[in-house]
């Protein structure tokens, strides 16, 4: 048998190889092989066995793991990848108690974000974008989504969704592309917020025509969108043959989490007060719930999102960095498993579950990413820890060794040039 590139030695190998989304305790079931060995073809999975009858098989480049953890490529399944600017300034505003949605009434907030995204050029934001990119590969991720959401315009909201379109050419990641044109009501629109989602509503043509994006998200919130005006916009949304995700039940309880179940919304994000009638009929649903703890961590709250409930209720639950310049400025995801695990009490195997497999779900990959699986597209990464435990325990470092896309080594971490005999 002839192979582009073999692993060997793989201490530990996750395929995450389930019919998903993986829901309630399935979550915390999982297939660990050892002594294992994936051989790539043509960019894809071409054999899964053990090092052992490994030996047959022809390759023209071979990597030993060295006992080394072998799972699929993190799936990042919620980011705001496109926006131009920083909000350094508004760390010292949150030290001093100002709350986020007062920020965002005074105009800063997403509407800082907004004026700086309008300022910059189509090539500036593409620059940053793929900067971000970059940065989320070399932690280990494979295949992202990506929103708009900071032009609260046209011209400006069409700008973030071609420049996530061609970050997806230009990139080896996979970009996963949202159109979250009601992220916030800008100042022009304060006092008519139903005039504003029908304006935004005006560009679902053309982002549909010019595959600009898969999914349109909302954020139902006080002082943005109700559950009503959610409600209507998104059904529009449906009409068009969008899926549709929701910022829901972030800082207020409005039943943001029933109504992305009424709508057979794909995913559910934020969910961080929930309430127990949501996470019921979350769990009796098909929508996942996106589940970013980074944010609670970031704007210094005491309340994280109910994830334990939702899974001993029997939901599926995703997890993400909810990477964005304001409430969780990191492209870290390993960072959140280890809040998943330290604030949210999820296991390492339900936290395994909630960055491949039900991530891919999330944003509708469930049948190309998330999983090392005979055919598959090869999104492979091989960590310096010797199991799955390990990710989760050790915080806030880069784990990653090496990041293989579509087949090819795509990073592989650097050792520092000395007189060495360092090794995991
Ligand atoms: N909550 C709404 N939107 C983002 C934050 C965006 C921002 O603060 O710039 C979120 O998911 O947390
Ligand atoms: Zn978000």
């Amino acid at each position: 048998m002839q192979a582009d590139l073999l692993i060997t030695n793989i201490g530990q190998l996750l395929t995450m190889d389930k019919e998903g989304p993986v829901k309630g305790k399935n979550m915390n079931d999982l297939h660990v092989m050892e002594d294992a060995a994936v051989a790539i073809k043509d960019g894809k999975i071409d054999w899964i066995g053990l090092t052992d009858e490994a030996s047959s098989i022809q390759a023209v480049k071979t990597i030993d793991a060295k006992g080394k953890l072998v799972t699929p490529g993190l799936v990042e399944p919620h980011t705001h990848l496109v926006f131009g600017g920083s909000r350094e300034a508004e760390m010292a505003l949150k030290q001093q108690g100002v709350p986020y949605l007062e920020i965002l009434k005074q105009g800063g907030g997403i509407l800082s974000t907004v004026n700086a995204t309008k300022q910059a050029s189509y090539d500036e934001l593409l620059q940053k974008a793929l900067f971000h990119l970059d940065r989320m590969a070399i932690h280990g991720i494979t295949t992202v989504e990506a929103k708009s959401g900071y032009g609260l315009d046209k011209e400006t909201e069409l700008k973030q969704l071609n420049v996530a379109k061609e970050a997806n050419v230009r990139h080896p990641l996979d970009i996963v592309s949202t159109f979250l044109g009601a992220h916030a009501i800008p100042p022009q629109y304060k006092e008519k917020p139903e005039a504003f989602l029908e304006s935004m509503s005006e560009l679902f043509a053309e982002i549909k025509e010019n595959n600009l994006a898969e999914f349109v998200d909302i954020f139902t919130e006080t002082g943005v969108f109700s559950v009503e005006q959610s409600r209507h916009y998104l059904q529009k949304a449906k009409d068009y043959g969008f899926g549709v995700k929701i910022h829901a039940d972030e800082i207020d309880p409005l039943g943001g989490t029933e109504l992305a179940v009424e709508m057979g919304a794909i995913s559910g994000d934020h969910l961080a007060v929930a309430s127990d009638e949501g996470i019921k009929r979350l769990a009796a649903s098909d929508t996942i719930g996106v589940i970013l703890p980074g944010t609670s961590f970031y704007l210094g709250k005491d309340t994280y999102a109910p994830a334990r409930k939702m899974i001993d209720n029997g939901a599926a639950v995703a997890i993400s960095t909810d990477f964005n310049p304001g409430s969780s400025v990191t492209e870290n995801l390993q960072l959140i498993m280890s809040i998943a695990a330290l604030k949210l009490k999820l296991s390492p195997a339900e936290i395994w579950h909630a960055v491949t497999v039900n991530a891919a779900h999330a944003i509708g990959r469930g049948d190309r990413a998330g999983a090392i699986a005979l055919g598959r597209n090869a999104d492979v990464v091989i960590w310096d820890a010797p199991n799955y435990m390990y990710i989760p325990y050790h915080y806030g470092v880069n784990h990653v060794n090496t990041v293989i896309k579509n087949g090819t080594v795509l990073h592989e971490r650097q050792e520092i040039q000395y007189d060495s005999i360092a090794s995991f």
